[in-house]
């Protein structure tokens, strides 16, 4: 079967984006997904993301990263889908509703309440998620917070690239500590309005960007009163800028583009 696709990017984050809105897509198994992921015998993506109607909201957008899990949030994409949506609308995921709006090339999403209980996260067992007392080689006393998807955000006084997050963010995403596994955040704050950020994402390993990694090291840092309410977020690809409403929700805003457009058998994916 014959599928048209689009690709886009979140600040170097790639999606390959399947628009199901006015037709229904077969659904994709695990072992097609990672097969359309791989970037030498595939197309090559962080993550797949499939548009379909939905009756909650304008579309329902469907997240999976290329090890092929389906997951509830993800922030760059959100932006690629405003920009490609072309007006403002409720998304529909997996991790709750979220609201999109496209402006020129970029976009700003309100990602709703970061949720901080370790239930919500989730831990395995009761843990204060503020500041927790576990920690792997130099990285310790971490947060925890839910956007949609689970993070857990390390803070270090030095740079984040002398983090080996190559070899940590392997070993802290399978901590049986996660039962859902984690996305690894790595964190300067070098102001109140300032963080530098690399991540290891669930599912996906080192990427360019993480809009959800931002948006959950921005609560972090809030909740620990390190950051004021708005705040860029700078990670290798690009910044973002991090926003706290004064009901304590949570609103990303960066720029988003469109790569090019394609086709694909999925017959050769199976
Ligand atoms: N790896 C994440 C999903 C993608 C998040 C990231 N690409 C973003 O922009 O938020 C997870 O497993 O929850």
């Amino acid at each position: 079967m014959r599928l048209s696709f689009i690709k886009m990017h979140g600040l170097g984050n790639d999606f390959v984006i399947l628009d199901g809105r006015g037709a229904e897509l077969p659904r994709l198994s695990e072992a097609q997904i990672r097969a359309l992921a791989d970037r030498h015998r595939g197309i090559g993506f962080d993550q797949l993301i499939v548009l379909a109607p939905s009756d909650a909201a304008d579309f329902a957008m469907r997240i999976h990263n290329a090890d092929g899990g389906e997951v509830g949030a993800c922030g760059n994409a959100s932006r690629a889908v405003a920009v490609l949506h072309g007006k403002p609308a409720q998304v529909e995921t997996a991790g709750g509703l979220i609201a999109v709006r496209p402006g020129d090339g970029q976009a700003e999403v309100a990602m709703g309440q970061p949720r901080f209980e370790w239930p919500d996260i989730p831990l395995a067992y009761a843990m204060d998620t503020r500041d927790m007392p576990v920690g792997w080689d130099m990285l310790e006393r971490p947060g925890a917070v839910n956007v949609g998807n689970p993070h857990v955000v390390f803070f270090v006084d030095n740079d984040v690239a002398d983090v080996p997050l190559d070899r940590l963010g392997p070993e802290i995403e399978h901590d049986p500590m996660f039962p859902d596994r984690i996305n690894v955040n790595v964190a300067q704050i070098v102001s109140r309005e300032a963080i530098v950020l690399r991540v290891w994402e669930r599912g996906a390993g080192l990427t360019l960007a993480c809009g959800t990694g931002a948006c959950a090291t921005a609560a972090v840092a809030y909740r620990r009163g390190l950051v004021d309410a708005q705040v860029s977020v700078t990670l290798p690809g690009g910044t973002l800028i991090i926003r706290h409403d004064e009901g304590g929700g949570l609103h990303m805003a960066g720029p988003a583009q469109e790569s090019y457009r394609g086709t694909f058998d999925l017959d050769d994916f199976s």
